[in-house]
C-alpha cells in the first residue's frame, strides 16, 4: 500500500497531474477539492447562508456525499446524484473558499478524507496497492505519514496562463485578468487555513513552472519511486 500526497496553490496541474500518476500506478485517486467544492452545493442547494458558520458546519456533517476514486472517471455524489460537473461551475469556484475556511468544515472533511485513505488499505478501489490524494492539507495535515509528499508549484504566471486556456481558451490579458479571482484571490484566502506555498519538512517541492505536462508527470513520478523504491513508478521522459 502506498500513499502518495500532493499539494499545491490553484492552478499548478494537482489535479490533473495526480489523476495520470494514479492512473501510471495503478492507484485510487481522491481530489479533496471536489469535497470542499461538494460541500459548497450541498449548501447553496439548502439555502444555506455560507458567512453562518454553524449552520454550514451542521449542513455539512449531515452531507451524503460519496466520492468515486477512479482516476480515469472520478466521480462526485451528492444524495445520488451525479454533482461532478455543478461543482465546477463559476459561482461554486466563487464561493467555495468560504466554505473551506470554516473550520468546523475542515474537521469533518479531513475527517472522511483520512477515512477514505484508510478504507483503501484494505482493498478499496485499487485493491490494496494504494492511493493519490491531492489538495491544499494533504501532505501536512490530512496524511502527514504518507510514503510521498510533494508540495507542486508553479509561478503566478503559468497559473493564470494554464487556467485562462483551460476556461477562456485564450491567454491574452483580457482572459488572464478575468482568471485572477478563480486563482489569486482563492489561495489568498484559502492561505488563511492551510499552508500550501511553502513545502513543510520532509515533503518534496516540484516547481512545474518551465515543465509540460508530462515533465512534470515524470517528475513526480520520480519522487513517487525515489521513497518507495519503486522501479515500476519511473515514467519515459518526455
Ligand atoms: N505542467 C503543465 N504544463 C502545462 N499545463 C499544465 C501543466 N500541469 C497542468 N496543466 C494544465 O493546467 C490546468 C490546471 O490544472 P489543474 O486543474 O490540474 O490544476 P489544480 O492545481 O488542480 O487547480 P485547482 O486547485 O484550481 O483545481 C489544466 O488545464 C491542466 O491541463
Ligand atoms: N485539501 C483541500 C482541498 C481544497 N481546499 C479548498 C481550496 C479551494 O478553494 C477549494 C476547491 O479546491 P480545488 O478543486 O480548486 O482544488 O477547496 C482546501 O481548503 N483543502
Amino acid at each position: 500500500m502506498v500513499v502518495v500526497a500532493i499539494d499545491g496553490p490553484s492552478g499548478s496541474g494537482k489535479s490533473s497531474v495526480s489523476k495520470a500518476v494514479a492512473r501510471r500506478l495503478g492507484l485510487a485517486y481522491l481530489d479533496t477539492g471536489a469535497m470542499y467544492r461538494a460541500a459548497t452545493v450541498w449548501c447553496l442547494d439548502r439555502g444555506e447562508d455560507l458567512t453562518d458558520q454553524h449552520a454550514v458546519a451542521h449542513a455539512v456533517r449531515v452531507m451524503p456525499l460519496v466520492m468515486g476514486l477512479d482516476p480515469a472517471a472520478p466521480g462526485v455524489e451528492l444524495d445520488g446524484r451525479d454533482v461532478a460537473a455543478a461543482i465546477r461551475t463559476t459561482e461554486v469556484t466563487a464561493a467555495v473558499s468560504a466554505v473551506a475556511t470554516n473550520l468546523d468544515v475542515r474537521s469533518e472533511l479531513r475527517r472522511r478524507q483520512r477515512q477514505i485513505i484508510e478504507a483503501e488499505r484494505e482493498g478499496g478501489f485499487a485493491g490494496g496497492r494504494g492511493i493519490v490524494a491531492e489538495g491544499r492539507d494533504i501532505t501536512t495535515v490530512v496524511a502527514p505519514d504518507a510514503d510521498a509528499r510533494v508540495l507542486l508549484t508553479a509561478n503566478e504566471e503559468a497559473r493564470l496562463r494554464r487556467r485562462s486556456l483551460e476556461v477562456h481558451g485564450a491567454a491574452d490579458a483580457t482572459a488572464v485578468e478575468a482568471t485572477k479571482d478563480q486563482v489569486l484571490r482563492r489561495d489568498r484566502d484559502d492561505a488563511t487555513v492551510s499552508q500550501f506555498h511553502v513545502a513543510a519538512d520532509g515533503v518534496v517541492t516540484v516547481d512545474s513552472s518551465e515543465l509540460d505536462f508530462d515533465q512534470t508527470v515524470a517528475a513526480v513520478l520520480d519522487v513517487v519511486a525515489q521513497v518507495t523504491g519503486r522501479e515500476a513508478a519511473r515514467a519515459p521522459r518526455a
